[in-house]
């Protein structure tokens, strides 16, 4: 039997959006994977490879920042796991699109993410659903992770 992938998504959260999406992203994992929610700042700290991947959300804060408690939370990790998918959720109203969600990208770059950053404007509730299942789609696609591992593989039927 294949064992089943164990995935840790980890978010911050103040309104309730990021939240959403790591709700919808547990939901979409339901029965293809064991989940671990962690909420970032709250929870006791993530134990090293007890996981597949890391799920990682941020909102975007103060003209294109990752918030502070994101930051303590990258250093409370301590290393750069190698399988970090990137999510979060922002406003175009604060700057335009060339901040959109800056944090999503900023934080996709540090981790040399193998996949594009989800990006959600405000509540994902309604049509941006299904960018988050289609986003989920290419993360866990076979092969798409690196040479040496596929999550794809790892999903028992
Ligand atoms: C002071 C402030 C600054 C913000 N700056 C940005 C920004 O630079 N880029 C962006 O996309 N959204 C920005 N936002 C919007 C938030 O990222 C957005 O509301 C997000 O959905 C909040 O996520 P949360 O509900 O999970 O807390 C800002 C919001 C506030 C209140």
């Amino acid at each position: 039997m294949v064992s089943k992938l164990k995935a840790i998504i980890a978010y911050h959260s103040y309104s309730g959006n990021t939240k959403e999406i790591a709700e919808h992203i547990e939901k979409y994992l339901n029965n293809q994977a064991e989940v671990i929610m962690h909420r970032i700042g709250v929870d006791s700290p993530i134990q090293r490879d007890t996981f597949d991947i890391l799920l990682l959300g941020t909102f975007t804060w103060e003209y294109g920042e990752v918030p502070d408690e994101v930051k303590d939370f990258i250093l409370e990790v301590g290393y750069k796991p190698e399988n970090v998918a990137i999510f979060g959720s922002g406003d175009t109203q604060f700057g335009g699109d060339e901040i959109f969600c800056l944090a999503v990208d900023k934080l996709a770059k540090f981790y040399n993410s193998p996949w594009s950053g989800l990006k959600i404007e405000q509540s994902p509730r309604g049509v941006q659903e299904d960018k988050i299942d289609n986003w989920m789609k290419e993360v866990i696609k076979d092969g798409k992770i690196n040479s040496s591992k596929n999550i794809g593989a790892n999903i028992s039927k």
